[in-house]
C-alpha cells in the first residue's frame, strides 16, 4: 500500500499542473481571441488598406505589392491562430488528465539524490520558468524507458546516443477532472490494473488511444525507426491497428517538420474502419494520415474505363455461388491471378509487346477516321526497339498531336464549320473582332479582313472541337488497353508451361467479363500494372509511410504493386495469417512473399501474441477454431463463457436472438453484432429480427460510419473493428462446412469483447469441434 501521504504529495503536484495548464489556457484564449478579431479585421478591410492603382505600370506594381503584403499578414495570423487552438486543444487534455505515469530514473554516475521525475502525459509542458518539463510527451526519448522496462536497470536511445541508469520507480494514475482517481506502483508489464479497467469498459464507436497503456512489444512497432518494411503479425486483438495510429503519432512527433500527415497513408479494409478509427490522432493532439482503402484507389484508377468489381462481391462470389466448372475456373483465376507466376507472365508479355501485339485505337471525329489504328501502330513499331515502350507512346502521342494540328487546318474549310460558325455568340465573334483590331492591317472593311476574320473564327471552333482528341491523345489513349490486357488471355505458348489448369476457361471469363466494359476484382491490379508497365509507372514519391492494416487480405501481386507505385516509402504491414478471408488466400503467405519484396536487412518482423480484445473466456473459446491457437494468450480478464444454442427452424432462431439482445442491452452492453456470413445471410437475418427488435441497423459495404447500437453485419464487414457482445446469427456447418470459411467464422467470433453467443440450425459447423463447451475447470 501507498503511504497516504505520497497520494496526497502527487495530488498536490497535480493541483499545481492543472493549475499553471489552466491559467495558460486563459492567456491562449485571450490571444486567440485577439488574432481572431484581427483576422475579420484584416479581411473586412482588406481592399480598404491597399492602394489600388493601375494606371501605369510602376503604379501597378505597387498595388500589386500592397496586395501581396496584406494577404501575407493574413496567412500569418491564420497561421499562429491554428497553432493556438492546437495548443489549446492539448492543454485542455492535460486539464482533465496531465500525464497517466511516471518514472524515476538515475543515469549512471548521477546521485540518487539529484533524481527527478518524469511524468508522461499526451504532450509536454514547461513549467513558469521555461526550463523544466513538467510533463512530457509521450514520444519523448527518455518516455521510451516507461513502455521497455520496469524498474532496474535500463536505458534508452536519444540521437545523441544511447544513455544508461537505474529505474528506481514506475509509477501509473488515473486522473480524470484534476483529481488522482487511482494510483499504482507497477512492475514489468504496464499495470494490469490499469489494463483491466480499460478493457473492462464497453466499447465505443470511435477506437480509442491507448498511450498510457502500450505494452512492451507494441512499443517495438510504435518506435521503430530503421525498418524499410515493418511487418507485424499479431493475433486477433492484439493491438496491431492500436500500434499502427499509435506509430503513426510517434513519426509525426519524431520527425516534426519534415514529415507531415499528408506524408503518411494508411489503407484500410473498408470505408467503415476508416470512421471508426478516424479519431485517434487528433485525440493525441495530432492530425489524421490519409486514409483510404485499396479498392478506392482502383476505383480513382479505373472508373473511366470499367465497370469496377469490389473485393466484397469478388469475396460473395467465393462464399455463395454454386458449385461448378464456371465457380472452379473463377476461384482458379483469382489464385492464379494474384500471384507472382503472373507478374512473370505479365512481365514477359510486357517485353514482347515492345516487338510487337500492341493495340491501337483509331482517332476518330464526327464520324469518320482522322487517323487509322494502322497508321499509330506503324508509326509505334517504327521508332527504334531498343526504346522503352513508354518513350516510344510518348513520342507517338508527339506526332499524333502533330498530325492533328495538320488536320485541323484541313479541317477549317469544312461545311460543319461553316454552320457552326452562323451559330456562334455574339461574345466571341466580338472577342475575335476586337483580338484583330489590334493588329495591324486590319481596317474593318476590306473583304481580305472578312477573311481574316472567318479564318480566325474557323480555327477557333476547330480548336475547340479538337480539344478533347487531343486531351485522349495526351493520355495515352490511343493505346487499346483493354484490348492489350485481354490478349493477354488467348495467347497460350506452350513451352511457358506455367499456365493453370482451367487457363482456356479462365480467358472464357476473363474476356466476356472485358467485352461488358466490366472487371473482376482479382483483375484490377494485374491490369493496371501492365497499363504503367506500357505507360510508365506513375509512382508517388511524396508518401513517406504506408501503413497496409488488415495485410493478409493483400494479395502478393497487389504487393508487388505497391511496392512499385510508392518507391521511396516506408512500409508497415499489419495483419493476421488466422483472419484470411480471401480466396486468393491459398496462393501462399503473402506476408511471405511481402516480406522477400526488401532485403532482409531492411525488413524487421514482429509477433504480438498477446490478445487484449476479448475475456479470457472469448479468446480460449476462439483460439480452439484455428492451429496453432495455443500460442494466442489472452489477456486476464473475466467473463461469461460462450454459449452455443441448437436451434428447430429460423422462426424460433430469430425469436431467441431477440431475447439474448434484449439481456444483454439490460446488462448494459452498449454494442451488440448479430454477425452473418454473407451480405444476403445478414439480409435476412435483418428482415426477421427487425419486426421483433426495435433500432436495428443493417450494415452494408456502402455504409460509412460506424454506429453503437444493435447491427447485422456480414462478417468480412466487422473485420478491425469490435462489439461488447458479439451474435453468431446461424454456426451451421451448413453455413461454415467448407474448410475455407474457417478463418472467416474465427474473425466473426473474435470480435468479441466480453460475451459471445454463437446459434445454430441443423448441425453445429466442424470448426467448433475442438471448442470447449463449458469453462475447463482449471480456470475456475
Ligand atoms: N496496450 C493496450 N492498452 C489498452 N488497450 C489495448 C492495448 N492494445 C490493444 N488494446 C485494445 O484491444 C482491442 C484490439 O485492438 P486492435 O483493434 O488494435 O487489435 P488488432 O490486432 O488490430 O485486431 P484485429 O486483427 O482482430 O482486428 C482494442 O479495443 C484496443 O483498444
Amino acid at each position: 500500500m501507498m503511504p497516504n501521504s505520497e497520494l496526497e504529495q502527487e495530488q498536490l503536484r497535480v493541483n499545481r499542473v492543472t493549475k499553471w495548464v489552466k491559467e495558460q489556457i486563459e492567456g491562449l484564449q485571450d490571444q486567440a481571441g485577439e488574432l481572431r478579431e484581427d483576422i475579420v479585421d484584416i479581411r473586412k478591410n482588406f481592399w480598404d488598406d491597399v492602394t489600388v492603382n493601375f494606371e501605369d505600370s510602376a503604379e501597378s506594381a505597387e498595388t500589386h505589392a500592397s496586395l501581396k503584403q496584406q494577404a501575407e499578414l493574413l496567412s500569418e495570423r491564420e497561421r499562429t491562430r491554428r497553432v493556438a487552438m492546437e495548443q489549446l486543444g492539448l492543454l485542455k487534455k492535460l486539464a482533465q488528465s496531465p500525464y497517466f505515469g511516471r518514472i524515476d530514473f538515475v543515469e549512471d554516475g548521477e546521485s540518487r539524490e539529484a533524481i527527478e521525475p518524469i511524468y508522461l502525459g499526451v504532450g509536454s509542458l514547461l513549467d513558469e520558468s521555461g526550463a523544466n518539463y513538467l510533463i512530457y510527451d509521450w514520444r519523448a526519448p527518455i518516455s521510451g524507458l516507461y513502455y521497455d522496462y520496469s524498474p532496474g536497470p535500463a536505458k534508452y536511445e536519444t540521437p545523441s546516443g544511447q544513455i544508461s541508469g537505474e529505474m528506481t520507480l514506475k509509477r501509473q494514475y488515473i486522473i480524470r477532472q484534476g483529481e488522482i482517481e487511482g494510483m499504482f506502483d507497477t512492475g514489468v508489464t504496464i499495470g494490469d490494473e490499469i489494463l483491466q479497467a480499460v478493457l473492462g469498459k464497453q466499447s465505443d464507436s470511435q477506437m480509442k488511444s491507448i498511450v498510457a497503456t502500450i505494452q512492451r512489444e507494441q512499443n517495438q512497432i510504435i518506435r521503430n525507426e530503421r525498418a524499410r518494411l515493418l511487418l507485424v503479425q499479431g493475433a486477433a486483438g492484439s493491438g496491431k491497428t492500436s500500434a499502427a495510429l499509435q506509430r503513426v503519432a510517434y513519426l509525426l512527433y519524431r520527425y516534426r517538420g519534415t514529415l507531415n500527415a499528408d506524408q503518411i497513408v494508411l489503407f484500410s479494409p473498408n470505408p467503415m474502419f476508416n470512421s471508426y478509427v478516424a479519431t485517434v490522432l487528433p485525440e493525441l493532439g495530432e492530425q489524421n494520415m490519409q486514409q483510404t482503402t485499396y479498392q478506392q484507389y482502383l476505383e480513382h484508377r479505373l472508373v473511366q474505363t470499367f465497370d469496377l468489381e469490389d473485393p466484397f462481391s469478388q469475396l460473395e462470389y467465393t462464399l455463395s455461388a454454386a458449385h461448378g466448372s464456371e465457380y472452379d475456373a473463377r476461384i482458379e483465376g483469382i489464385r492464379y491471378k494474384s500471384s507472382l507466376a503472373f507478374i512473370g507472365l505479365i512481365d514477359r508479355y510486357a517485353a514482347s509487346l515492345g516487338e510487337k501485339g500492341l493495340r491501337f485505337r483509331a482517332m476518330k471525329f464526327r464520324g469518320r477516321t482522322l487517323i487509322t489504328a494502322e497508321a499509330i501502330h506503324e508509326h509505334f513499331y517504327s521508332h527504334n526497339r531498343s526504346y522503352p515502350i513508354p518513350n516510344r507512346l510518348r513520342m507517338t502521342a508527339e506526332w499524333l498531336l502533330k498530325e492533328l494540328t495538320r488536320l485541323g487546318r484541313e479541317e477549317r474549310g469544312k461545311r460543319w464549320v461553316e454552320e457552326e460558325m452562323e451559330l456562334l455568340d455574339n461574345e466571341t465573334y466580338n472577342t475575335v473582332y476586337s483580338e484583330l483590331l489590334d493588329k495591324e492591317g486590319f481596317t474593318q472593311n476590306s473583304f481580305d479582313d472578312h477573311k481574316r476574320e472567318s479564318d480566325r473564327l474557323a480555327a477557333i471552333i476547330v480548336q475547340e472541337r479538337f480539344k478533347r482528341l487531343r486531351s485522349r491523345v495526351k493520355r495515352l489513349k490511343f493505346l487499346d488497353m483493354p484490348e492489350v490486357y485481354r490478349q493477354l488471355f488467348h495467347e497460350t505458348n506452350e513451352q511457358e508451361g506455367e499456365y493453370p489448369q482451367l487457363w482456356a476457361a479462365i480467358c472464357e471469363g476473363t474476356a466476356e467479363k472485358l467485352a461488358r466494359k466490366e472487371l473482376f476484382y482479382e483483375d484490377a491490379t494485374p491490369y493496371l500494372y501492365l497499363k504503367e508497365l506500357l505507360e510508365g509507372f506513375q509512382t508517388n514519391t511524396s508518401v513517406k509511410h504506408l501503413f497496409v492494416d488488415e495485410a493478409q487480405d493483400y494479395s502478393p501481386f497487389q504487393f508487388h504493386y505497391l511496392k512499385k507505385i510508392f518507391p521511396s516509402c516506408k512500409i508497415t504491414a499489419l495483419g493476421d495469417l488466422n483472419q484470411s478471408i480471401f480466396a486468393h488466400a491459398v496462393v501462399g503467405d503473402s506476408f511471405h512473399a511481402l516480406s522477400g519484396m526488401y532485403e532482409e536487412q531492411e525488413t524487421e518482423r514482429v509477433v504480438l501474441e498477446r490478445s487484449y480484445r476479448s475475456t479470457r473466456q472469448i479468446s480460449e473459446f476462439t483460439s480452439s477454431f484455428i492451429a496453432g491457437g495455443e500460442r494466442i494468450i489472452p489477456f486476464n480478464r473475466s467473463g461469461p463463457w460462450p454459449t452455443i444454442t441448437p436451434i428447430a427452424d429460423e422462426e424460433e432462431l430469430a425469436k431467441r436472438i431477440a431475447q439474448r439482445i434484449e439481456e444483454l442491452k439490460k446488462q448494459g452492453n452498449s454494442s451488440i453484432a448479430v454477425i452473418g456470413k454473407t451480405a444476403e445471410e445478414s439480409r435476412l437475418a435483418f428482415e426477421a429480427l427487425s419486426a421483433i427488435v426495435p433500432d436495428i441497423h443493417l450494415i452494408a459495404k456502402e455504409t460509412s460510419t460506424f454506429e453503437q447500437g444493435v447491427v447485422v453485419i456480414p462478417s468480412y464487414l466487422a473485420k478491425g473493428v469490435e462489439f461488447d457482445a458479439v451474435i453468431l446469427y446461424n454456426a451451421s456447418s451448413l453455413v461454415y462446412g467448407r474448410e475455407d470459411e474457417r478463418k472467416l467464422f474465427y474473425t466473426a467470433c473474435t470480435r468479441a469483447m466480453h460475451e459471445l453467443h454463437l446459434y445454430y440450425l441443423g448441425e453445429p459447423t466442424s470448426f467448433l469441434e475442438k471448442a470447449q463447451l463449458a469453462e475447463p475447470l482449471k480456470n475456475i
